[in-house]
């Protein structure tokens, strides 16, 4: 059994794909946080902007068997959109739910297979581009793939620690301040020290949430 929060049809906001149409499968469940604002300061993962709780979403639903959730995410890519089918499978987390019956399902239908991970759990080889986005204080398994987008800044989750893994790209992800309650700080200066590390550091490139600043999904 799947739980899927939503899915929709948009463009990929974020990292080296950005600007690609894609199919999002937003997965219900984190490891990292159980999605209650109430115990977001308690968490290890503390700045979601994201709801990820049951199946209540537009498109969302309990999916028993991976050829089903397959076809439904292959029924939103839209009749007559040239090209192969993207689908990037998110969350929450989807490494909790994605399984190799799943990554199959979705090839037999001819889609192109991407996740956004938090790392903390392993990715199969089988999937197309794996985005690895590390947490704070949590043990990081996935330690290759296609990119690595690290939301910054993050005093447990600094750079450095990440430098010399094996992902073809590294981003830093200036930190949305928007979904953490309290005093946390001031957007400008996020952006600010996000540009200048990149401006510092040439291995990383910056990544802006495109899709919140045009107003997609
Ligand atoms: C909601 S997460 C879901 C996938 C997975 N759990 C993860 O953390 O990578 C999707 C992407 O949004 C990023 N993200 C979450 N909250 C953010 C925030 N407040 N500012 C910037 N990026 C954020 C995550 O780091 C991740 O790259
Ligand atoms: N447009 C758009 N791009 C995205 N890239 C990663 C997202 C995510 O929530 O995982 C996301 C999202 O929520 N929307
Ligand atoms: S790991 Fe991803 S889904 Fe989980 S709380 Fe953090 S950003 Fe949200
Ligand atoms: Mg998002």
């Amino acid at each position: 059994m799947y739980l899927v929060k939503e899915m929709f049809y948009s463009l990929q906001g974020e990292g080296a794909q950005t600007g690609r149409p894609a199919v999002f499968c937003r997965f219900s469940g984190c490891n990292l946080w159980n999605g209650q604002e109430r115990s977001r300061e308690k968490s290890i993962c503390t700045f979601c902007d994201t709801d990820f709780v049951g199946t209540d979403g537009h498109g969302g639903g309990k999916f028993r068997e991976p050829e089903e959730l397959a076809l439904a995410v292959n029924q939103l890519w839209p009749k007559g959109v040239s090209g192969k089918p993207y689908v990037i499978c998110t969350g929450g987390e989807p490494m909790m739910q994605v399984d190799e019956a799943l990554i199959t399902a979705f090839h037999n239908l001819d889609l192109e297979v991407a996740v956004e991970t938090n790392g903390t759990l392993p990715v199969p080889e089988s999937v197309d581009w794996i985005c690895v986005s590390p947490k704070g204080t949590a043990t990081l398994v996935q330690t290759k793939g296609d990119e690595l987008k690290l939301v910054y800044p993050q005093y447990d989750a600094m750079p450095e620690k990440f430098e010399d893994l094996v992902f073809d790209y590294f981003y830093i992800q200036p930190k949305d301040l928007a979904y953490i309650a309290g005093d946390v700080g001031v957007q400008s200066d996020v952006l600010r020290q996000s540009i200048d590390y990149c401006m510092t550091h040439p291995k990383w490139r910056l990544s802006i949430q495109t899709h919140k600043e045009i107003g997609i999904e």
